[in-house]
């Protein structure tokens, strides 16, 4: 049975797939201090959070059978990627459920502080109609300044359009293209800051975006401006933000997030034109069960070993991707299995070479999978799609990735070459119609083998009786031969053999057969 923890009041509605699932148990946690969650994550192969659990390097570390951990929402910094990229721990998160939420709430608060809803609303609470303190101003004809023109940028855009607002972005990472296609016009920082009524930050908190509205922003902003932050705390310096709300250059400002979480002693929740929610960007009813579904099913496809379509520490790829190369995905894995029972010596390059249809599409995946497929058999270490590529880098292989319209008479191929301190050997493989798989060349011998079960590769001299012998030794150990190929180049010359058995070869066998005269090497290979 399988085991999964959800953490942080993730919607019950959501966790269906999870408990549809006969073998996986789900547990449903309280509040856990950090110590806490490492006591009891040793137990557990899947952990669903929201903001509030931080999965530290220590919470990592104490994971003994952790496959996944899933967030339910968009970001992911409460969760230490590079521990669980160096354990091979998928992360994954459900960007679009909250979207709407998000772009809504952000609606919310700019209307919220164009008409001083909160405040008024107080005022009004505590007995005293007051209607000279609140004049707002309309957003009609405002420009709103967008930071991050991301998912939810977009559907903040689109609905401030709707309220006849100018849009103009800041992205370094859109295309202007894009931008005019929703009639955006993307400009530089200063002049955003120049030129925006209001400004809304929506882009992830990174070594880039921290106090990214500082002091320098505010001095470069419009007198009265509005600043809206329901992305991360730590985007907006607070406290520069409370220096320019004081000296009334912000004529207002409205906070979902805070720097630290929660925050209920901020000197910004003494001023009237502040507004603050307790991160409620993502709390819609609807935007709660979207992410839990979302993140329910990526847990279940990561626990069950299939690909994960948000992953945020390995290739994660879009379904219509996924559907083409996902054969391709199979054969790169046997190739790089095949290839981790063919070498001798410690690998120092691979090199893969994509060919005929596979140049049209992304073959990082590819060879991430074959990464994993040649490096696990070899290594101590777990081996997966998450860590493969880093697992090559950290041990000094060097990974060479090329494609190339010509596909060799194949209408697809993939040529694996591994340099080791050895030597090279190559591997080359392709998907026929129907998707059968087949090795297609071993060392420059062509061949046409299947991909799975048990076969013996036999490189040997081209003359009568090698092939009699082997099989006979085989034949001796009361296994079954089910079919054989052999490749040559030219009569005489060196060949090879791949004798498809029905069980393994015991070692004393392959060591007898090495002793064959023209034999010039055994290799037994299962994939
Ligand atoms: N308050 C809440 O409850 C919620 C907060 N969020 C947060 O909102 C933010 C945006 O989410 P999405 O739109 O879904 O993400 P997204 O990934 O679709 O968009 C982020 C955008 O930021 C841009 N970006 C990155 N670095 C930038 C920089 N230095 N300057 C300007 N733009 C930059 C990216 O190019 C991207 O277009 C995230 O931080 C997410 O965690 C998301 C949902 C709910
Ligand atoms: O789960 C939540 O309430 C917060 C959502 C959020 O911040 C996100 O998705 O990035």
């Amino acid at each position: 049975m399988m085991k999964v923890l959800v953490m942080d009041g993730v919607a019950e509605e959501g966790l269906a797939p999870l408990r549809q699932q006969q073998d996986i148990e789900v547990v449903i946690g309280e509040k856990m201090t950090e110590d806490q969650l490492v006591e009891v994550i040793g137990e557990y192969d899947a952990l669903i959070v929201r903001s509030a659990t931080k999965v530290t390097s220590r919470v990592v570390e104490a994971a003994k059978k952790l496959k996944v951990v899933g967030r339910a929402g968009v970001g992911v910094d409460n969760i230490d990627r590079n521990a669980c990229t160096n354990k091979g721990i998928v992360v994954v998160n459900a960007p679009d459920g909250n979207t709407i939420a998000a772009a809504e709430h952000t609606m919310a608060m700019m209307l919220g502080l164009a008409r001083k809803i909160p405040a008024a609303c107080g005022k009004l609470k505590n007995g005293c109609w007051d209607k000279k303190s609140f004049l707002g101003v309309e957003l009609r004809g405002k420009t709103l300044g967008i930071i991050g023109l991301g998912r939810i940028g977009s559907a903040v855009a689109k609905r401030a359009q709707a309220m006849e607002m100018q849009i103009i972005a800041y992205d370094p990472y859109i295309s202007e293209e894009h931008a005019r296609k929703m009639a955006i016009e993307i400009v530089t920082l200063p002049e955003l800051y120049k030129r925006a009524d209001f400004i809304t930050v929506h882009m992830p908190k990174t070594k880039e975006t921290y106090h990214m509205i500082n002091k320098e922003a505010f001095e470069q902003m419009k007198e009265g401006v509005r600043i809206i932050n329901c992305a991360r705390g730590g985007i907006v310096d607070e406290a520069a933000l409370y220096e320019y709300m004081v000296a009334g250059k912000v004529a207002g400002a409205a906070l979902d997030v805070f720097e630290t979480e929660p925050c209920t002693d901020s000197p910004l929740l003494q001023l009237d034109n502040f507004i603050a929610t307790p991160h409620l960007g993502a709390s819609t009813q609807e935007a709660q069960i979207n992410v839990a579904v979302d993140v329910a099913e990526e847990i279940i496809a990561a626990l069950r070993g299939d690909l994960v379509k948000n992953a945020v520490n390995m290739p994660s790829m879009s379904p219509k991707l996924l559907a083409k190369i996902r054969p391709f995905l199979d054969l790169a894995e046997k190739l790089g299995k095949f290839q981790a029972q063919m070498l001798n010596g410690r690998i120092e390059k691979v090199e893969v070479v994509y060919s005929g249809e596979l140049a049209r599409y992304d073959v990082n995946p590819l060879t991430t999978i074959l990464l994993k497929g040649l490096l696990d058999p070899i290594l101590q270490e777990n081996v997966n799609f998450v860590n493969a590529t880093l697992v090559a880098r950290n041990r000094g292989i060097t990974v060479v990735q090329t494609t190339t319209e010509n596909g060799e008479d194949y209408n697809n191929l993939i040529k694996v070459n591994v340099y080791t301190d050895k030597g090279k050997r190559m591997l080359a493989g392709t998907l026929f119609q129907g998707n059968d798989m087949r090795i297609v060349n071993i060392d420059g011998f062509r061949i046409n083998a299947a991909t799975t079960g048990h076969m013996l590769v036999v490189p040997h001299i081209d003359k009568p009786g090698i092939v009699g012998k082997v099989g006979t030794i085989v034949g001796d150990k009361e296994i079954n031969i089910a079919g054989m190929q052999v490749g040559r180049v030219e009569l005489g010359g060196t060949a090879i053999m791949v004798m498809m058995v029905d069980n393994i070869v015991p070692e004393c066998a392959l060591e007898e057969m090495v002793k064959i005269d023209g034999v010039l090497e055994v290799k037994m290979v299962s994939l």
